[in-house]
Formats: C-alpha cells, structure tokens, sequence
C-alpha cells in the first residue's frame, strides 16, 4: 500500500513537472481569454463529465462566488447541475445533447465555452463545442491524451502531456486554479 501512495505522488510530480515545461503560453493565452470574455460583459460557460463535471462546477463557483480577492462576482454557469434539465434533456434528445441543448438556450455571441473531457472525445463535449463555433462563442478544451476530437473545435486545447485520466484531472483544476488567479489580478 506505501508503495502505491509513493508511486500515485511520483507520477503526479512527472505530470506537473512536463505540464510545466510545456504549456505555460497556451495557459496564459486561455487566462487572457477568460479575461477578455468576462472583461466585454460576457460569461462562461463550463461542462464535463464524472470529475470533469465536478471541476466545471469548482470553477464557476470561483468565478459567482470569489477565488481569493472581494472582487465583484463574475458570470459564469456549470451546465452540469440542474439535474431536472440534464435528465429531460437527456430522456427526450439523448445524453449527448445534454450541454449543446444549454448552449442553444443561454449563449450568446462572444460567451466562452470552456468543455472539459480528458480523453477530448466525449461526445456531449465534443458537440457543444462544435455548436460554440457556430454561435460565434470562444471555445476553449481541456484535455489530455493527444486532445482527441475536441482538438477541431477548440481556439485554445490545454491538452495535458499525460495518458493518466485521473493525473490528467489534477492538471486540470490547477489549470483553473490558475486562470482564476489571472482573473482576480486582472479583475480586481
Ligand atoms: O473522475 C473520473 C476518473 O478520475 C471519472 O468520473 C471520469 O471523469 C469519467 O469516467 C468520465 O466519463 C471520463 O470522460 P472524459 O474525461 O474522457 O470526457
Ligand atoms: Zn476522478
């Protein structure tokens, strides 16, 4: 057991330490991103699937309710959490219109989608990405992998160097993490 908590640690030092080295510029053109959106008057709008929902979720609540500084609250809405929608959604259209449906409903030009899958090719992400395009919202992917389908509909794919799913979802929250320290610094 020791051995496997050694190991878990070790191979989340591997991942932080590539994801280091690699991705700070794509980082920082999201964190611009989401600076730029929220700066216009327009809002974000998270989703994912199992821990990915959870992330989605982690991160708007930073941005409504607050990071570290008394800013001001800032739009932005999980797709992952009225379960009356997810569920009707799902019964009628099919599980793979659970987001893109949302999207329909709340987005407007110039909103931010932000879809959230670690292998990049989960199909209700992929489709509200897809359909972020075609409303003129940004679109930004966080993966892994080698980013997956999402790759095609993203303007920023912070793919993690990792084929570990749940190494992978580390980064991911750090990512937002991050992104919202930008947004406090800018927003403030
Ligand atoms: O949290 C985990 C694994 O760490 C799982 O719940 C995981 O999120 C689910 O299997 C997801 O359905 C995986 O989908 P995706 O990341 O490939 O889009
Ligand atoms: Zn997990």
């Amino acid at each position: 057991m020791k051995q496997t908590i050694k190991n878990e640690f070790l191979s989340h030092l591997e991942v932080i330490n590539l994801t280091i080295e690699t991705m700070q510029d794509k980082l920082e053109q999201a964190s611009l991103l989401v600076v730029e959106t929220l700066k216009n008057g327009n809002k974000i709008l998270l989703c994912g699937n199992g821990g990915s929902a959870a992330d989605a979720q982690h991160i708007a609540a930073e941005l409504v309710g607050r990071y570290k500084s008394d800013r001001r609250g800032l739009p932005a809405i999980a797709l992952t959490t009225d379960t009356s929608i997810l569920t009707s959604v799902g019964n009628d259209y099919g599980y793979e219109k659970i987001f893109d449906r949302q999207v329909e409903a709340l987005a407007n030009k110039g909103d931010l989608i932000i879809g959230i899958s670690t292998s990049g090719n989960s199909k209700n992400i992929v489709n509200v990405l897809k359909l972020g395009r075609e409303l003129d919202c940004k679109t930004v992917g966080f993966s892994g992998y080698k980013g997956g389908i999402m790759n095609e509909f993203c303007d920023i794919n912070l793919i993690v160097p990792s084929n570990n799913t749940p190494r992978i979802q580390e980064m991911h929250i750090l990512f937002g993490h991050i992104i919202c320290q930008i947004v406090d610094d800018e927003l403030s």
